[in-house]
């Protein structure tokens, strides 16, 4: 018996892991192109709809853990609120449809570079205030999910893209919007690694979830310009010291992103309009001092 669930098992782990073949066509309709990344959830795809000669991106769902009832959960969550969501910088849902047992869903492609690619492949690097402006346009994006009821949950390197100047969001398959049930949240999240506070902070039913992500990615941002050599301190120091040690920040950065963090003794933000103002005032200083200025004045945080 034990060796029949095995050999199920093995079975069943091999068709999950079996990609689609380039130039293989999907639903009749789909030619796949190549494979963009495979996360935690499943292959995602950029491919050819032979029907319009579209670029699209083909998502084939199906978690690494969790199996049939969790791939059913994200793939409805993701196709919900991606057809809720109307907004330039989420992807549109094109088409969702069954291929051999996969939940597939086909969006909009959005081009460029997610910010882990910009960051550690292409060496892109950000000052204090253009990672500012950037984070001040995701902000607006994530201003959108909230206002209309919705947390994203899932704000990383990953499932940000950066092109021409824009940023854009995407991976909504752990979304949670305000009223519904938590059982089904609580299967979905269940199954994610990590260490379990972060993770605690990272999937909570509220905004704070969110306010943690961007802070963080605004920390990655802040560190590309660190890794490039402008930081003032060796290697070995830096290994000891945190961000709030390591990084010169101008104050009200500084402690918007302690804010961002949850770090105690600060109040966390209730509201994400709160963090658009808090970026404002701070672009603006950072715009009125001189250029290349690498010491701040006293400015108070608050
Ligand atoms: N609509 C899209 N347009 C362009 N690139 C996309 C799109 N959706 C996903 N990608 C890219 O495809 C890659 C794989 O994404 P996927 O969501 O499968 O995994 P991940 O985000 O790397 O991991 P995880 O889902 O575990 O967070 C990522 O590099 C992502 O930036």
């Amino acid at each position: 018996m034990k060796a029949l669930q095995r050999i199920q098992g093995h079975i069943m782990r091999w068709i999950q892991e079996r990609h689609f073949a380039e130039g293989q066509l999907i639903h009749e309709r789909y030619k796949i192109c190549r494979r963009l990344g495979k996360g935690s959830y499943g292959v995602t795809y950029l491919c050819e709809d032979i029907q319009t000669a579209q670029t699209c991106v083909l998502k084939r769902v199906y978690p690494l853990r969790g199996g049939h009832v969790r791939a059913q959960l994200i793939y409805e969550r993701e196709c919900r609120a991606m057809s809720a969501i109307d907004h330039p910088s989420i992807p549109s849902l094109l088409d969702t449809f069954q291929y051999h047992h996969y939940h597939c869903l086909v969006m909009e492609y959005i081009e460029g570079h997610n910010v882990g690619e910009w960051i550690f492949e292409q060496g892109l690097t950000f000052t204090e205030l253009q990672s500012l402006q950037w984070i001040k346009q995701l902000v607006e994006v994530v201003t959108v999910i909230h206002q209309q009821g919705w947390v994203h949950r899932d704000i990383s390197l990953s499932n940000v893209i950066y092109h021409q100047h824009k940023v854009y969001l995407i991976d909504l398959g752990l979304m949670w919007q305000q009223g519904e049930g938590t059982a089904d949240v609580a299967l979905l999240d269940e199954l994610v690694s990590g260490d379990q506070e972060e993770k605690r902070i990272r999937r909570a039913l509220d905004v704070t979830s969110d306010f943690y992500g961007l802070g963080h990615l605004l920390l990655f941002l802040l560190y590309s310009y660190e890794e490039e050599g402008n930081s003032h301190s060796s290697l070995t120091d830096r290994q000891e010291r945190s961000w709030e040690e390591e990084l010169q920040l101008h104050p009200r950065t500084h402690q918007m992103i302690r804010k961002m963090l949850l770090v105690a003794p600060e109040q966390p933000y209730q509201h994400i309009d709160e963090i658009a103002q808090a970026i404002d005032r701070i672009i603006t200083d950072l715009e009125s001092l001189p250029a290349n200025n690498s010491t701040y004045p006293n400015i108070p945080p608050v």
